[in-house]
């Protein structure tokens, strides 16, 4: 990988320390001695030592200050007929998410999570509003069945938009983010990030979307079997994954995850596109894994192929399929569920509970 030494992405992606081990089996010796079962507790025990071997301390404290940053992009492939929405959605949504009408909107104050919407690379103008970041590398990418969606540059400027948000919302108080986007198109460039990243068949990366009926989905599955074809994205280089076959808003997606690992803070993942960023992500510094939490299993087939890649589980499955951070958003309760278990829950020695027996 070419990046000038000296570049946001470079010093940040060094700066990912892994999670510490030792911790993590402290952690699950703790589990060990609180008043349940060992294991009782599945997923929100593995949750808890996570967290610790994140934090390097048992227990780790309730992530409290969550800010989901919204990712908007306009995608060139939206002309082979991938999507049945007009492309002006991506800024009616945007706008909208601004003015609080989307379901992160109604989602976020469940956990007091603050909602970032930022133009990372929407193609028309976006109009003034409330709380928009705008950050715009590109106006829509191009066509990625006729050659690079964006330079590599225009790539790793767009990871440096998420690398400079997380580091603003951790430096506000943020200790957990969460990834999020809008981009009408954007579930075929997921499934082109996936199937390139992983080797998988375009076909078991692509799904329905936003709604396509059966002649569309084809279609997005030719698109993505075209982008192969004509760009050779290499797995092992992925900043030129994300430059030939990716997009702006998973760009930014995948700077987040990076820039919250070099602050040691977890992230937790959404549906699809987040899942195709965070193997961009993983494919440049394997040490962010150990901060990401898999949100969600939904609807997109690629998210399966995604997580199984990453060896993360998803933490619920309410058959969405919808983006924007929804699914990451109804995730962070059992995120902080399982550290307030860790954390709350006496030892049987502390509360006099008897041990196993046999
Ligand atoms: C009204 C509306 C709100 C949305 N919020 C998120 N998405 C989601 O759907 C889009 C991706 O699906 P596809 O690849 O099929 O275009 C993205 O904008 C994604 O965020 C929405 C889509 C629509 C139509
Ligand atoms: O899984 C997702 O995140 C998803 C599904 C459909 C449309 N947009 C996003």
């Amino acid at each position: 990988m070419t990046l000038a030494a000296t570049s946001l992405l470079s010093t940040t992606l060094h700066a990912v320390r892994p999670v510490d081990e030792q911790v993590r089996i402290a952690a699950q010796q703790r589990q060990a001695q609180l008043t349940k079962p060992e294991g009782s507790l599945g997923l929100l025990e593995a949750i808890g030592n996570q967290l610790a071997a994140i934090h390097g301390a048992v227990p780790a404290p309730v992530p409290s200050h969550g800010v989901l940053g919204v990712f908007a992009a306009d995608h060139g492939v939206y002309d082979q007929g991938i999507t049945p929405w007009p492309q002006e959605v991506t800024v009616q949504m945007l706008v909208n998410i601004c003015y609080g009408g989307a379901s992160v909107n109604a989602l976020a104050p469940e956990t007091g999570t603050q909602v970032w919407p930022i133009d990372v690379g929407v193609a028309a103008p976006v109009p003034d509003a409330p709380g928009l970041r705008r950050m715009r590398v590109r106006s829509g990418s191009d066509d990625f069945t006729r050659g690079p969606a964006m330079s590599r540059d225009e790539a790793r400027t767009g990871l440096e938009a998420g690398i400079s948000v997380a580091q603003e919302a951790v430096a506000g108080g943020a200790d957990i983010l969460l990834t999020g986007e809008v981009g009408l198109g954007n579930t075929t460039v997921a499934a082109a990030v996936i199937a390139a990243m992983t080797g998988s068949d375009p076909a078991a990366t692509t799904g329905r979307g936003a709604g396509a009926d059966e002649a569309m989905l084809a279609r997005k599955v030719d698109a993505v079997h075209r982008a192969i074809a004509v760009n050779r994205p290499d797995p092992a280089d992925p900043l030129g994954v994300l430059s030939q076959v990716g997009g702006l808003d998973i760009a930014g997606m995948a700077g987040l995850m990076i820039g919250g690992a070099a602050a040691g803070v977890p992230v937790v993942l959404d549906g699809v596109i987040s899942c195709a960023a965070a193997l961009i992500a993983v494919g440049l510094a394997p040490e962010v894994r150990g901060y990401l939490f898999a949100g969600h299993n939904g609807r997109e087939p690629g998210i399966r192929v995604a997580l199984d890649a990453l060896g993360l589980p998803a933490l619920v499955d309410l058959g969405l399929r919808l983006g924007e951070g929804s699914g990451a958003l109804v995730a962070l309760p059992i995120v902080r569920s399982g550290a307030r278990i860790l954390k709350d829950m006496a030892t049987f020695a502390e509360a006099g509970v008897s041990g196993k027996s046999a």
